[in-house]
């Protein structure tokens, strides 16, 4: 459209929601200061107002904003997340459900031969595959977090971790540092988009203000999409064929013992779907994610309340949200990038959404355009936006098809749903062998360490799936593992002793602790690179 490919000086969020701040903040700390920031926020649509548990990248883009961490702790009610526990979503061979849990962190080789090997060959007694090498569980039972009052006792001092964080708390904090660092903001309803005749987005009408020119625009007005979808006409992939959960309910819940706080989020497989519960430091956030072709919202609010029971508040009454599951065909179309639900969302089973919209934005720095827009710009943020849903939807489904309850409608059709060839190759190829590094390629959050867990989280050998008796080559001694288990024992017990409470942890980085003996410095961690468990 502009032949001198002339610089874009200026970019116009539009929505001001989890998606909006972060784009809008992050580029203002990183974009240079000629380029004008403004955002855009509707006084009257309101934010999706859930989305709070994230993966490790988070504490990653915090620091890298220059977000100071006691006023992130405080106002955005912050706790530790070290994984998803997974409950009740299988059934071991007597039919009884169980737990399993989704770490962060890779497992450790033993002379060079990945734990997991081991630990189809040989099991660990009572232990799971998890435990066998990681403290997770143990320090999860003991409510602890990850850091340490004092590293120098702890084996494991740079541990990793993700946030849980009151959504609607932290795009107000981003908002207001956003703003402080000049970030333009403009409350006003978008009423109308107007196309040039190249077809870019060449102004927005405001209710209030009136017309107002743009270059590059970012939307990130929800599941509506009002600029990708409804002006520029890009179409939506439906991945329904995918994954069947189409609505949610949410209901804050206070904590039933103040001083428990579990450092994971959990998934609680319900009648159709599940349950998330998402301890922050105030409230437990949580909620029912189901599909509409199994039960009614009327069904779902009755599995979802008599999952609570008493600890539902009395009279509360869940907020259902209806989800539009898929993604925009292209993130970037013309002169807009969709960021956020309003370019695509797949279920929030792994917390994959806000890690998709921090990645968005750092494509786009990456691929900066000029005010041409360039095809082969465009074109290279695309594929990265193609992986990532790629990579996210193949690894959900995963969930769903190795499930194995027969109890309700949901999961034996669940389990039936279409996936991916790519999908459909792996799991030929692990009914024989246990993922490998080549299988998966560039992952962005799911590595064959990843799928490994599930796997071997799901006890899917031992419950009958795959072939009787693996393929391997490796030559594994039972006794090496057997000194391995006891060297990982007595290891994660010293974590653990070594851990701080998590809450005590948590007074302490919101500067609320009245203990002497505890400094923030003394839970530098916070600051330092992420290691993870
Ligand atoms: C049930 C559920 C659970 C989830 N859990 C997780 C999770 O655990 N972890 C995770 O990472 N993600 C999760 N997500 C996703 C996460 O909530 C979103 O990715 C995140 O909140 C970003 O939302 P958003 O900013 O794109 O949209 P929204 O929060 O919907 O914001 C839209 C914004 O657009 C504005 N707007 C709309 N129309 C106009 C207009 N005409 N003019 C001006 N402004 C307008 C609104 O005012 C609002 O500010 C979950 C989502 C759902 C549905």
């Amino acid at each position: 459209m502009h032949s001198m490919a002339e610089p874009v000086t200026s970019i116009t969020v539009v929505g001001g929601g989890t998606a909006g701040w972060l784009a809008a903040t992050y580029l203002r700390s990183k974009c240079a200061p000629k380029i004008a920031i403004t955002l855009i926020e509707s006084p009257n649509v309101p934010t999706v107002g859930v989305g709070e548990a994230t993966v490790p990248h988070m504490p990653v883009t915090l620091r890298e904003m220059g977000i100071d961490d006691k006023e992130f702790f405080r106002r955005c009610n912050t706790s530790f997340k070290m994984g998803v526990m997974f409950r009740g979503w299988n059934v071991d061979h007597k039919g009884r459900p169980f737990d399993y849990m989704n770490p962060f962190a890779p497992p450790p080789k033993i002379d060079g031969v990945e734990a997991g090997h081991y630990f189809q060959a040989f099991g660990a007694g009572r232990r799971d595959y998890i435990q066998s090498f990681s403290p997770l569980m143990d320090l999860l039972d003991a409510g602890k977090c990850p850091l340490s009052f004092n590293a120098k006792n702890d084996p494991m001092p740079r541990a990793g971790y993700a946030y849980h964080l009151d959504a609607g708390a932290f795009a107000k904090m981003l908002a207001e540092v956003g703003v402080a660092r000049g970030v333009e903001h403009v409350l006003d309803d978008v009423d109308g988009v107007e196309l040039d005749d190249t077809g870019h987005v060449a102004a927005l009408n405001l209710r209030a203000l009136g017309r107002r020119p743009v270059q590059l625009v970012i939307d990130c007005t929800g599941f509506k999409g009002l600029v990708i979808r409804e002006a520029l006409g890009e179409p939506f992939e439906n991945y329904s064929d995918y994954l069947a959960n189409d609505r949610a309910m949410a209901l804050p819940i206070p904590h039933a013992d103040p001083e428990v706080l579990p450092a994971a989020t959990s998934s609680t497989a319900l009648g159709a779907g599940w349950s998330w519960s998402v301890p922050l430091y105030h409230r437990i956030g949580t909620g029912y994610v189901y599909s509409s072709a199994h039960r009614t919202d009327d069904a779902a609010r009755d599995d979802f309340m008599a999952h609570l029971g008493d600890r539902a508040p009395k009279g509360a009454e869940p907020r259902v949200i209806p989800m539009r599951i898929g993604r925009m065909r292209r993130a970037w179309v013309k002169n807009c990038v969709a960021l956020g639900l309003s370019g695509g969302f797949i279920e929030p089973l792994e917390s994959t959404a806000i890690h998709m919209i921090d990645m968005g934005i750092r494509w786009l720095l990456q691929y900066f355009p000029s005010r041409d827009y360039e095809e082969s710009t465009r074109a290279a943020y695309n594929r990265c936006a193609d992986e990532m849903y790629n990579e996210v939807r193949d690894f959900i489904c995963l969930h769903y098809r190795l499930g194995n309850r027969t109890d309700t409608d949901y999961w034996c059709d669940a389990r039936g749903l279409k996936i991916t060839d790519r999908l459909e190759g792996w799991l030929d190829l692990w009914q024989r062998q246990l993922p490998v590094e080549m299988d998966i390629g560039r992952a962005n959050l799911f590595d064959h360490n990843t799928f490994q867990a599930v796997l071997l989280g799901k006890r899917v050998y031992e419950n009958g799936w795959g072939a009787a008796r693996l393929n391997r080559s490796f030559a594994l001694s039972e006794k090496r593992w057997k000194a391995f288990l006891r060297d990982s024992a007595a290891r994660n017990m010293a974590v653990v002793k070594a851990k701080a409470d998590h809450r005590r942890a948590l007074r302490v980085l919101r500067g609320e602790a009245t203990d002497g003996a505890v400094t923030r410095q003394s839970l530098g961690a916070v600051a330092d690179e992420a290691v993870l468990f």
